[in-house]
């Protein structure tokens, strides 16, 4: 899917309370290493709970387009018949990843020790994102990129024929760069090590240990060190794919500022490398109940009880927690608008180069809310309203971002006035039921 269709308004206005069960789908993450790791096994891998999200439908076509065969069953009930390690054929047409850095990013370290040439494309969004902190490392292998100016897409990678393993520091915490880099040391002779400085999301270790792979982590003082054996055969698995914190985020997030609100949310992750957010609305004063604590999925989780809390206050982010709410801070600094006090989100450059300037596009949008804002190249600062003290009325810009979309819609549920968006089109990537289950928990968003 490279555009979107037409631009999709949506019009948020205040909220009664919510209440109910908020099931939200499974992992974009895992929903994306489920097919990639099941494409590289040998035999079939059953998958549960898949993500039916744009974004993992475009990986799981490109699967097909390298040779694995991958079928839906039912909903969420999908199979891949493995090609094994280096097993990929050259595809026929060029890679559409659509809106998801994560599919390209992963895939383009899938094919890029394996002799052959693929180019790559996306959306309007992802043909702006870098793509050099894939391609760099990559190149190490023996791989080769041609794409536009400043690493971007459409790209062309030509796979080494030859690979070698790479030993490789992560400049930047990304556990999509660490995932591409290992992915391709499967297919190098010998040991691929990745070091990473700041722990970011380790789906794609616990998954490749699942899958037969040899691979160790050791926490050093230079961060973790992870070693992978390369070219082993990866044994199908059965994958229960957990439901995503990512997503769980928004109506747990909306019961906290809409007034009278108690929802359960179920079976949400508590992986330390995921659930930053979780913690950091409990320092901020969250009423929230972490019941029931189990695995899921080979993933810790709980569910939790969520109340209205009209006694939020604002924070300091520690920088360091980053990684693990990476994709939450939009969300967070909505909450934030209805705490009392500042909530300070430092260390936060990443979230120039998602599918938005997240940055800008929060600041910008709050700001049209009437919510005092201050940032830097690397910090965002919300001066909180205190509970329903946001005045909205605006129509805030999305640019192709999910979950901008989503956190001015969740916005809109307490702030004095309706609050709309251009284009609620890209919620598809990651979340495609968001408008039902809101409207579900007692949401009045509507179309145009
Ligand atoms: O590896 C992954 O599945 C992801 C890693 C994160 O990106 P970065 O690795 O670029 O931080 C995150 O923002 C993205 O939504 C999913
Ligand atoms: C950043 C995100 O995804 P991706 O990088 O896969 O496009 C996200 O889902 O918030």
């Amino acid at each position: 899917m490279s555009g979107h269709g037409d631009a999709q308004p949506m019009t948020s206005a205040k909220s009664g309370p919510l209440r109910g069960t908020a099931a939200v789908p499974g992992d974009k993450s895992i929903s994306h290493r489920a097919l990639i790791f099941g494409a590289m096994a040998v035999g079939e891998t059953k998958i549960t709970g898949l993500l039916e999200g744009q974004d993992v439908l475009d990986t799981a076509r490109a699967m097909r387009a390298f040779g694995a065969d991958v079928v839906q069953h039912g909903p969420g009930a999908w199979s891949v018949h493995g090609v094994g390690v280096g097993g990929f054929s050259e595809p026929a047409d060029v890679i559409d990843c659509g809106n998801s850095g994560t599919g390209v990013r992963l895939i383009m370290g899938t094919m890029a020790t394996t002799a052959m040439t693929a180019t790559f494309t996306g959306d309007a969004s992802l043909r702006k994102r870098p793509m050099g902190r894939v391609t760099d490392p990559l190149s190490l292998f023996g791989a080769q990129a041609y794409g536009r100016k400043g690493g971007r897409l459409p790209m062309t990678v030509v796979g080494a024929a030859n690979p070698v393993p790479v030993r490789y520091a992560l400049p930047v915490a990304s556990a999509q760069v660490k995932s591409a880099v290992l992915l391709a040391g499967l297919n190098a002779p010998g040991e691929t090590v990745v070091i990473e400085r700041e722990p970011t999301r380790d789906h794609s270790e616990r998954m490749l240990l699942g899958f037969g792979a040899q691979l160790s982590v050791e926490k050093t003082a230079e961060g973790h060190v992870i070693t992978l054996q390369g070219r082993p055969e990866l044994r199908p698995q059965t994958v229960a794919v957990p439901r995503d914190p990512s997503s769980a985020a928004f109506p747990t997030c909306a019961a906290l500022i809409v007034e009278g609100s108690d929802i359960l949310v179920p079976g949400v992750s508590q992986n330390l490398t995921r659930n930053g957010l979780y913690i950091t609305l409990s320092e901020m004063g969250a009423e929230i109940e972490f019941q029931n604590p189990r695995e899921e999925g080979g993933e810790p989780v709980a569910d939790l009880r969520v109340r209205f809390s009209d006694n939020m206050k604002g924070i300091e982010v520690p920088p360091e927690r980053a990684p693990s709410m990476i994709d939450e801070y939009p969300i967070l600094s909505v909450v934030a608008a209805f705490a009392t006090g500042k909530t300070v989100m430092r260390g936060v450059k990443e979230l120039r180069v998602k599918e938005s300037d997240r940055i800008d596009a929060m600041a910008r949008g709050l700001e049209a809310c009437g919510v005092r804002i201050e940032e830097d190249e690397d910090t965002l600062i919300v001066h909180g309203m205190g509970p329903g003290g946001m005045p909205g009325g605006a129509t805030c810009a999305t640019h192709l971002d999910h979950r901008i979309a989503m956190s001015f819609l969740v916005a809109g549920m307490a702030a004095q006035a309706p609050v709309s968006v251009d284009d609620a089109s890209p919620i598809v990537t990651s979340f495609p039921i968001f408008e039902g289950l809101m409207n579900g928990l007692g949401a009045s968003i509507r179309r145009g």
